[in-house]
């Protein structure tokens, strides 16, 4: 297994592109090593830490203190907790649980997402923009151990180093120093040298244990102890494929790795495979895009049993907003509604594509599930593949600028979003067709940040699990459960709270598909917050841990289960 060993902290960082002087180190906020901490409950973590911890030495540090919280950036003062950066790099500790974990609940939940938005004194513009900060639930005998990390990407280092940001982040553009550090810029985005490896989207666990964090560029992967939250080195694509970009999320099982490379010069995207224990991807087909002039953004993908479903949004790629130093309205993005919109299925075998249709417009980051309909005869006439739809509106991007997240002022601006149920034909048809899969009111005409039980991953499913909203809101507030065949949702919501992405996690020897727990992090209005249990089935709450400190929005998780 091929990973290399990022260069030590201490190491020389420098911008990839620009000349900046060569300034000490900012170790802003590793505190306390060594510290045995007596968290806020009254926890002896000593004890703790030695008998549950897989990394007995590894400190427990102390959470932010109230003055260190408020010192984050002069303008994040009066913000919700879950769009503040968090105050120093890592934590860990055990949380004191209030209800009942289930004994058979043993592994680690780790979440990823953008959880420091500035550097010195400039802030960020979008939600996608921040450096990774990685979240760690470890649970066992009814017991919950925690911690937060920052990811080490280079991106990070070279911000803290160099006081500024080095590398082209979702939004974020380096400045500058004069004419001929652009043209090298430029000549760099090509090379794919200034892009950045800020790995803050997911994280997933492959089939040969090696846990990786993901975003939209394939520099961007990382490998992580699921323990210590330890940045272990860059996770290196051994095959020639080359390509700067990828999806954000791949479809992970114990026997594979599934994605997509979008091809932006002949517009397209290669179906690419990789086995657990290698860092080898091999191309299963490629797929040529229906319209143009670039691929559609494909930050997620849908997978059949038997097959891999591309989609072809007309939402965009757009090479010239690359080069741009300032973000346009949509990003590295633009819309063609003229292009109109398709959905591909290639079989995972052959490669061969067996349906390209023709759909409605539409907007999506993330497919839910995708399964193949049968007739009477057990022949399969159609492709099902869900998504969080947002009503072929590409306003949500907008709205995921931290300027707007963060001046909430009652009014009800979260743009309405829906399940999209696609039918994809398999009988040569032409067109498919695009419906919401329950009424949009159900879960309060928001919806995003999906989850299923993976053991229904390319099947017949019931049950999803995803953000929805309360109404006035301005992002999605409340976790909500979806029951597909009743066409039903129920909610859970607390004011002012913003709960991150319900992961469902199987229990093992369920045979019910909604036997098992839902997982989020919850970020409190009064800047608190707290880890938080469902029973998946009756979605009621099982347990609550709170963390000593409020804790960023954070994106998708995965579960990493104790043998
Ligand atoms: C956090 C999240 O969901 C998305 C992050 C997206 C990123 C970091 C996108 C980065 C990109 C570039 C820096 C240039 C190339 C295009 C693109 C992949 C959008
Ligand atoms: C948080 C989000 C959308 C919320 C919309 O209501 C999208 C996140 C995308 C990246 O993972
Ligand atoms: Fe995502």
């Amino acid at each position: 297994m091929a990973f290399t060993t990022l260069p030590s902290i201490r190491n020389s960082i420098s911008c990839p592109t620009m000349l900046v002087p060569d300034m000490p180190h900012n170790n802003i906020s590793l505190r306390n090593k060594g510290f045995i901490y007596k968290g806020q409950h009254g926890i002896n973590l000593r004890d703790f830490t030695k008998a549950n911890v897989a990394s007995p030495s590894l400190p427990v540090i102390a959470p932010p203190t109230p003055e260190e919280r408020k010192e984050t950036t002069a303008d994040d003062r009066h913000h919700h907790v879950a769009w503040t950066s968090i105050p120093q790099e890592r934590w860990e500790g055990e949380l004191q649980v209030q209800g009942k974990i289930p004994l058979w609940l043993k592994g680690t939940y780790l979440r990823n997402g953008p959880g420091m938005w500035h550097i010195e004194d400039y802030n960020f513009r979008h939600l996608f923009d921040g450096y990774a900060t990685l979240v760690r639930l470890g649970f066992q005998n009814g017991r919950l151990v925690a911690g937060h990390r920052q990811i080490e990407s280079e991106a990070y280092r070279a911000a803290k180093k160099n006081k500024k940001i080095c590398y082209r982040e979702f939004s974020e553009v380096p400045k500058a120093a004069n004419f001929l550090a652009y043209v090298g810029e430029l000549a760099s985005l090509f090379s794919g040298a200034s892009l950045t490896d800020n790995a803050n989207t997911g994280v997933v666990k492959l089939g040969d244990g090696r846990v990786v964090c993901l975003t939209e560029t394939q520099k961007g992967s990382i490998v992580i102890n699921p323990e210590t939250l330890e940045t272990v080195g860059k996770f290196e694509y051994s095959d020639s494929l080359g390509g700067l970009i990828h999806s954000a999320h791949p479809i992970v099982t114990d026997n594979e790795f599934l994605t997509l490379l979008p091809d932006l010069v002949r517009a397209g995207y290669l179906v690419v495979r990789m086995e657990p224990g290698t860092n080898e991807r091999r191309v299963i087909g490629r797929v040529n895009c229906r319209g143009g002039p670039a691929p559609g953004w494909v930050h997620s993908f849908p997978v059949t049993e038997h097959y891999v479903i591309v989609p072809e949004m007309p939402l965009r790629y757009c090479a010239q907003n690359l080069l741009k130093a300032e973000p346009t309205p949509l990003y590295k993005f633009e819309w063609h509604p003229e292009s109109k919109a398709f959905m591909h299925a290639m079989c995972k075998t052959s490669g061969k594509i067996v349906a390209s249709v023709e759909v409605p417009l539409f907007v999506t980051f993330h497919f839910i599930n995708a399964y193949e309909e049968q007739d009477e005869d057990g022949r399969v006439t159609a492709i099902i593949a869900d998504c969080c739809e947002h009503n072929s509106d590409t306003t949500i991007l907008d709205r995921l600028r931290l300027q707007n997240l963060r001046s909430f002022n009652g009014e009800d601006v979260l743009p309405d979003a829906r399940v999209g149920r696609f039918r994809i034909p398999l009988d040569g048809s032409p067109y498919g067709t695009l419906e919401a899969a329950l009424e949009p009111n159900e879960h309060g005409r928001g919806m995003d940040m999906c989850s299923i039980n993976p053991n229904y991953l390319g099947k017949k499913y019931r049950y999803a699990y995803a953000c929805g909203a309360q109404r006035p809101c301005n992002f999605p507030n409340t976790l909500t459960k979806l029951d597909f065949e009743l066409k039903k949702a129920k909610n859970w919501h607390e004011e002012g709270a913003v709960p991150s992405e319900p992961f469902f996690v199987a229990r093992p020897g369920a045979t019910e598909e909604d036997d098992g727990v839902v997982i989020s992090i919850v970020s409190e209005k009064n800047g608190e917050g707290f880890a938080l249990v469902l029973d998946g089935s009756t979605f009621e709450e099982i347990a609550r841990a709170k963390f000593p400190y409020g804790l960023p929005y954070g994106l998708h998780g995965c579960w990493v289960p104790k043998e």
